[in-house]
């Protein structure tokens, strides 16, 4: 089975920002996350992915929380011992079909260590127009629920994704869009990331997904944020 389909909640750690004040990447785990994945968009270079996500693998050493690398690009992936795995973005709704299929035609031309046994995919559909993500991958954000559940249908019918990602960086999305985008996955895995700051949102997002992604605020506001996240995330399944 696939870890994911256990999950409630991921933190997603930026190599381009710091941790809160002098918070470690133990504090992190001890949030109670069920998964950390390391990826982001601007200011990404190799040397800053592989700093925190050897940070991440040395906190998560004592404890079953895997570690995840989410490259925005193919330049950034690197292979550490103990690392979980790879989540690969593909952007369903994205402007250049190069986000789809050519960085990823790219990365298997220029990485001769890809270990395919620990490479997932994750059917992104970027919702936040403001968001760094959308302007990078010229995604058309300008969607109803309605052509959002399509494109999740589509995902996991037509694609055999296994996971399907409705993406609203910064800000937190329309119910009624992540909603649709649930009810039309069969056992597809839906995750939620986009302004999950507190217990409510976490609950509600977590109501209307699979898995709730927190990134920013792990960031701007701390663990003990983070850790009301799980909370919600968690009640929201139960
Ligand atoms: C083929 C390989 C190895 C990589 C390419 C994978 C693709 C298609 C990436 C497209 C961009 C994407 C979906 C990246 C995932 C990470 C993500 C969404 C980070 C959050 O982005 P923002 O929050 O907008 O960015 P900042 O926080 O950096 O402003
Ligand atoms: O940073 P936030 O707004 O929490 O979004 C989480 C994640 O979906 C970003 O890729
Ligand atoms: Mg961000």
């Amino acid at each position: 089975m696939n870890p994911w389909t256990e999950w409630d909640h991921i933190v997603k750690v930026d190599p381009d920002k710091t941790l809160y004040e002098d918070e470690t990447f133990e504090d992190v785990v001890a949030t109670g996350t069920d998964a950390i994945s390391v990826g982001g968009t601007l200011g990404m270079t190799e040397e800053k992915m592989a700093e925190y996500v050897r940070g991440c693998i040395e906190a998560t050493r004592a404890h079953d929380v895997p570690v995840f690398i989410e490259p925005s690009s193919a330049g950034v992936v690197v292979h550490p011992d103990g690392l979980e795995g790879y989540l690969i973005p593909i952007v369903f709704n994205a402007g250049d079909i190069a986000w789809m299929t050519g960085v990823h035609k790219e990365w298997a031309r220029i990485d001769d260590d890809i270990d395919w046994a620990h490479t997932h995919t994750e059917a992104y559909i970027v919702m936040n127009e403001e968001a760094s993500v959308a302007e990078y991958t010229q995604a058309d954000c300008d969607l109803a629920p309605d052509d959002v559940a399509a494109y999740a249908e589509i995902a996991e019918q037509m694609f055999g994704q296994d996971i399907v990602y409705v993406e609203y960086s910064g800000t937190l999305g329309d119910t009624d869009v992540v909603g649709a985008a649930h009810d039309a996955l069969d056992d597809a895995t839906l995750f939620y990331g986009g302004g999950v700051h507190d217990y409510d949102s976490a609950h509600t997002m977590g109501q209307h997904s699979d898995v709730v992604v927190v990134g920013d605020l792990v960031h701007d506001a701390g663990c003990a944020a983070v850790r009301e996240t799980v909370e919600g995330a968690n009640d929201a399944r139960n």
